[in-house]
This record gives structure tokens, sequence and C-alpha cells, in this order.
């Protein structure tokens, strides 16, 4: 694999002086917005393509290959791409999945946001699995004169099963490459307050117009017991989070709650569990609840159906009156701004401003 241009023998000029590929004539600053990834279409064979990649990564299932791989080509790759067809079409836009729709509509928001600050910065969208490719987003940047590029993992929450991913992604495709570019790598935002703001901030609004229910769910995705045991700092950092907001809201104790989604697999994952935990609220006569997903930067499968759907339907079942979802920031200026911020902040001492 080769990423650097090779001359085509036979349309090669006759002399060999032409340099290739092309020295930069600007040392330009790309940032890499960088998310998880998702298919490329609602149904089994794309989710199936999907998946493969996904699960064989060895950050995301930490099993010895040769005993993940009968699992994963037997089991789940024949029943979970039908059964997740349908959730996938149910939450489906017409521009495409939300995780890329809301991803690249952040990637637009910042460039405009650049461009009006007087900045020149080159902005571009990678999916860690599926596309666009961190590849092709890198190669994008690099053959627009990118000569440094800040890479930002869209989680504010650090966790090898996705930061360290993003990381390993990156600099396995700059490893290839002859020129290099210099990299900066954003590691976590998650009391940031170009995060935590206008994520309060929105929840407030929210309650302002709608009023407050008895209790706020903070669910993040969840993560193996033992990744944690074995010190991804990424529980604790999903608690930092809750109370960062939990202040910025003046919450009490009592009036929140943190739990953990989308359990994969028999393993014991962080608890308390999302859905056991609302229908335990429901029974013991809590009756209004609104959850909000504060690591999801953008709505997805897993904030639209696993939680709004599924999980609402659990906590009414088990005798819930009001459940709501608060959604993911997606492109809320306030968010977009604060992004920019925090990106700024990260770019300092490279050449962003016109000479
Ligand atoms: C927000 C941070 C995320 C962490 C941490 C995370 C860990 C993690 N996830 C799986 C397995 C699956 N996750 C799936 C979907 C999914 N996961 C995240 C984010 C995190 N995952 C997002 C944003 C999404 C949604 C993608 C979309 O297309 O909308 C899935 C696919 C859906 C399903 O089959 O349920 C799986 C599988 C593991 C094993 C893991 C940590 C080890
Ligand atoms: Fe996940
Ligand atoms: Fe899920």
């Amino acid at each position: 694999m080769r990423f650097w241009p090779q001359p085509k023998r036979a349309s090669a000029p006759a002399t060999r002086f032409v340099p290739w590929p092309k020295p930069f004539t600007t040392a330009r600053v790309g940032v890499l917005l960088v998310n998880l990834g998702t298919p490329d279409e609602p149904t089994a064979p794309a989710i199936k393509r999907y998946l493969r990649e996904f699960l064989s990564d060895p950050r995301v299932i930490e099993i010895p290959k040769l005993l993940w791989w009968p699992i994963l080509n037997g089991p789940i790759l024949l029943a979970r791409p039908r059964k997740l067809a349908p959730r996938y079409q149910s939450i489906w836009m017409k521009e495409g999945s939300p995780l890329l729709v809301y991803t690249q509509r952040q990637t637009e928001g910042l460039r405009k946001i650049f461009a009006q600050r007087g900045l020149e910065v080159e902005v571009e969208t990678g999916m860690r699995y599926g596309n666009p490719s961190i590849k092709d987003a890198m190669l994008s940047l690099r053959d627009r004169g990118c000569e440094h590029i800040l890479v930002v993992p869209l989680y504010p929450q650090y966790a090898s099963s996705t930061t360290a991913t993003v990381v390993d992604a990156v600099t396995q495709v700059a490893a290839r490459l002859r020129d290099q570019p210099a990299m900066r790598f954003i590691k976590r935002f998650h009391t940031h307050a170009s995060f935590i703001q206008p994520l309060g901030d929105k929840i407030a609004a929210f309650w302002a117009q709608h009023g407050r229910p008895q209790k706020l769910v903070m669910s993040f995705h969840g993560l193996p017991q033992q990744c944690v045991n074995m010190g991804d700092p990424y529980c604790r950092d999903s608690y930092e989070t809750a109370r960062a907001l939990a202040t910025h809201l003046g919450l009490s104790d009592d009036q929140y709650l943190v739990t953990f989604q989308s359990r994969f697999g028999p393993a014991k994952w962080l608890e308390p569990y999302t859905e056991p935990t609302l229908e335990r609220l429901a029974k013991e006569g809590v009756t209004e609840v609104d959850v909000v997903c504060p690591g999801f930067l953008a709505d997805c499968l897993e904030t639209l159906e696993e939680i709004s759907i599924e999980v609402g339907e659990t906590f009414k079942h088990a005798g819930g009156k009001q459940f709501r979802y608060i959604s993911a920031l997606n492109d809320d200026p306030a968010w977009l701004s604060g992004l920019a911020d925090l990106v700024q902040e990260h770019l300092q001492g490279w050449p962003i401003r016109p000479e």
C-alpha cells in the first residue's frame, strides 16, 4: 500500500525532474473531526460491512483474535445486521445516518466560524469505521497543503475503544506518508467550558420552556468493566462530566443519576445500566424523567433509538408517565462556537492567520 503517488510507467514524461508530490506552497493548518462511523445505508449488507470493520478492532473487542473470529463471523454477523436494519431505518434522515449528517454539519459549521473569524483553517470529517474514511480525509487535507493537522476525536470522555483507536488509525495513515504533517490530538474535553456550557444551557433552556422533571438521568455509553479495571479512565471522565453538568445546572445529588447504556455481549459492563435503572425508578414511583447522553456529541442509533424509543417504552411500561430525551448538541450554534474555541486553543502556535 503506497499513499504517495507513483509515476505511471507508460505515461511518465521523458525527463524525471518533475517534482512529485508537488511541494507545498503554503503551510496550511487542517482540523480533522473524527467520529465513530456508521453504515452507508440502513440495510443488512451495509450494516454487516460496518460491524465487521468496527468489531474487528482490537481496541474495541479485547478478546484474542482466534477466539473472537468465529463468534464475530458466526452468531454476530449472521444475526445482528438483520436485527439492526429496521432500527437504523427508524432513525435514518433524508440526508443519511444521523451520526454522519450531524458530524458533517459540525464540520461545515466550523468552516464557517473560522472564515468569520478570519482564520485560515481547513476542516474535514473522517470516520473511524466506514465512510468517509480517516485516510481519505487526511489525504484531502494534505493535498490542500496542510502541513499541520489537529485531530479532534469527537468524544468528550477519553476511552481506549474510541479516542485511542482514532490516534492509532491516524498514525497508521501517517506511517505510510513520506512527507508527514505535524500532528496534534485532543485527548479529552469532558469538563471544558466549551462543552459543558452549551450542553448545560441547552438543558436549562429546555426546562425553562417545558418544566423540570423529577429526575435528570445522564446516560453515558457503557464500557466493559474489565477495561476500567485495566486503567481506562473513561468511567472517571464520565462522572466528572456529570458533576460539571450538575454544578452548571445547580442540581443537588438527589436530582440526577449517572447510568451506562448500550451494553454489548454477556460480560459485565459499567453499572448502573440505564434501562433497568429507569424501570426501577418507575416502579419506585418516579413518574417524570429527562434523559441526556453527555457522551454523544451527535445523535445516533444509541440515542435516537435505544434511549429515546426503547428505554422510553420500558419506563412507561413500568408505570412512568413522562419520558423526554434531550437531544445531543448536534449542530447547536452555541456548541459549534464552543467547538471552534476548543479547537483554536489547541491550534496555538500554528499559522492560522493570513500573512
Ligand atoms: C460515545 C462513546 C462510545 C463508546 C465508549 C463506545 C464503546 C463501545 N461500543 C461497542 C459496541 C457498539 N457500539 C455501537 C454503536 C455506537 N457506539 C457509539 C459510541 C461509543 N461506543 C456510537 C456513537 C454508536 C452509534 C453508531 C451509529 O451508527 O449510529 C454498536 C453498533 C450498534 C449495535 O450493534 O448495537 C456496537 C456493536 C463496544 C463493544 C464498545 C467498547 C468496548
Ligand atoms: Fe458503541
Ligand atoms: Fe445499542
